[in-house]
């Protein structure tokens, strides 16, 4: 098993990486001085699959829990939801030291850390990511929300898990398309914060699509330590941490405009990267090697460039509203070169819609 710590004082905690160990639960759950009654949250494809395991898991070893199943989809981060399981861990009777467990991808994840967060201003929260993306991502550095019709996690909290558990087997289940997504925000690390690790990606991209274990195991523990050093140095995004939203401010337009039903949201990630590398070009902060080299990647890791019904108009309102935007400026998050961005907030509007006027297509355009 191996560890990577996110060092936030007393809200520090470890992320456990390893294969086939499900079973470390039980042990770290006896490290805390936790209540025996709780709640597992997971969605109806993860609870399927691994829901009795992890009730088993927890249930022989002395605590009482509860599964809580929503539909598998981004749906799930909603009020509606949120009230119903808020209703659940009331009539549980949960008590402040009861742990309620995330099971499942990010939308699992940033919604049970939501009610973790806010059932009786906090209780303790767990996160086990079962897809890649979080695994690399959305399990780490306490980002919870769910999301408003007027845009995506407008509504959320900082609030640490007190651990990660990662298993790679659990990947095995995990289809395609989401492994896909999943490598979206991987390219973000290296795009971000490590060149080299940009490079290992690319010369490596065959194995990765294969899933090779050690290979897999390298690129999660790397982006983990990307991210928990990031946030480590600015928990609530007062600086630093808004380059991990590169590619971010389009991406959650397009989710936004799309419904959340066309795009997952790694898909949105590599048309947002395929954006903010394209404002980049044209602010003349890189050339074109380097946005080739942008976009062959994302087209390497089978990630959409072009986004398809949406209109620049909708985007363009959306992006108004991201959770960047102060004093009515955007702060977009752009490259200076590969393994290095730059914060601007002095883009006009016009480069801005020259850009998603590029990146959206309509449906009758062949060959993208
Ligand atoms: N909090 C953060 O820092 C952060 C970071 C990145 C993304 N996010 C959020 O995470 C969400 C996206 O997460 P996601 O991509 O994991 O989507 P997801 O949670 O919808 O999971 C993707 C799909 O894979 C299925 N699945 C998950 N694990 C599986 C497994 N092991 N076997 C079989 N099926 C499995 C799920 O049921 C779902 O259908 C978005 O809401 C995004 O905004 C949050
Ligand atoms: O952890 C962060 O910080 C991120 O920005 C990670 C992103 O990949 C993630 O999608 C996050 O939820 C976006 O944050 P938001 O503040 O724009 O909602
Ligand atoms: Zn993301």
């Amino acid at each position: 098993m191996q560890e990577v710590s996110v060092v936030l004082g007393s809200q520090s905690y470890d992320i456990h990486i390893g294969e086939g160990f499900l079973d470390q639960l039980e042990v770290l759950m006896q490290s805390f001085s936790f209540s025996k009654r709780g709640l597992l949250i997971s969605d109806s494809n993860v609870a399927l699959l691994y829901g009795d395991k992890l009730l088993n898991i927890l249930n022989q070893n002395g605590f009482a829990f509860d599964l809580f199943v929503v539909h598998a989809g981004e749906q799930a981060k909603s009020f509606n939801i949120a009230q119903k399981i808020y209703t659940k861990v009331i009539e549980l009777g949960l008590d402040r030291k009861s742990p309620i467990i995330a099971l499942g991808g990010g939308v699992v994840g940033d919604l049970t850390g939501f009610i973790a967060a806010t059932y009786l201003r906090g209780v303790p929260f767990i996160q086990i990511p079962t897809s890649l993306l979080a695994q690399v991502d959305s399990s780490v550095g306490g980002k919870v929300a769910i999301n408003h019709g007027l845009g995506k996690n407008l509504i959320g909290a900082f609030y640490q898990p007190k651990f990660v558990l990662i298993d790679l087997e659990i990947l095995e289940t995990l289809p395609q398309r989401e492994i896909y997504s999943g490598l979206a925000e991987i390219i973000k690390y290296g795009i971000i914060a490590d060149d080299k690790f940009f490079d290992y990606l690319d010369t490596n991209s065959q194995k990765i699509l294969e899933l090779d274990k050690n290979t897999l195991s390298h690129i999660i523990r790397r982006s983990c330590e990307i991210k928990a050093d990031v946030v480590s140095k600015d928990e609530k995004e007062a600086g630093l941490r808004i380059i991990l939203n590169f590619g971010h401010t389009i991406a959650h337009a397009v989710e936004s405009d799309t419904g959340y039903k066309k795009y997952n949201h790694g898909e949105a990630v590599g048309i947002g990267m395929h954006g903010a590398a394209l404002l980049s070009l044209y602010l003349g902060l890189i050339d074109e090697t380097v946005l080739n080299r942008v976009i062959q990647i994302i087209q390497k890791f089978q990630l959409p460039l072009y986004a398809f019904d949406c209109t620049v108009e909708n985007l363009f309102e959306f992006i108004g509203r991201d959770k960047k935007v102060t004093s009515g400026k955007v702060k977009w998050v752009l490259m200076n070169s590969i393994g290095q961005v730059i914060i601007r907030n002095d883009i006009s509007d016009d480069l801005v819609k020259r850009v998603l006027s590029e990146i959206v297509k309509s449906s009758d355009s062949k060959n993208l």
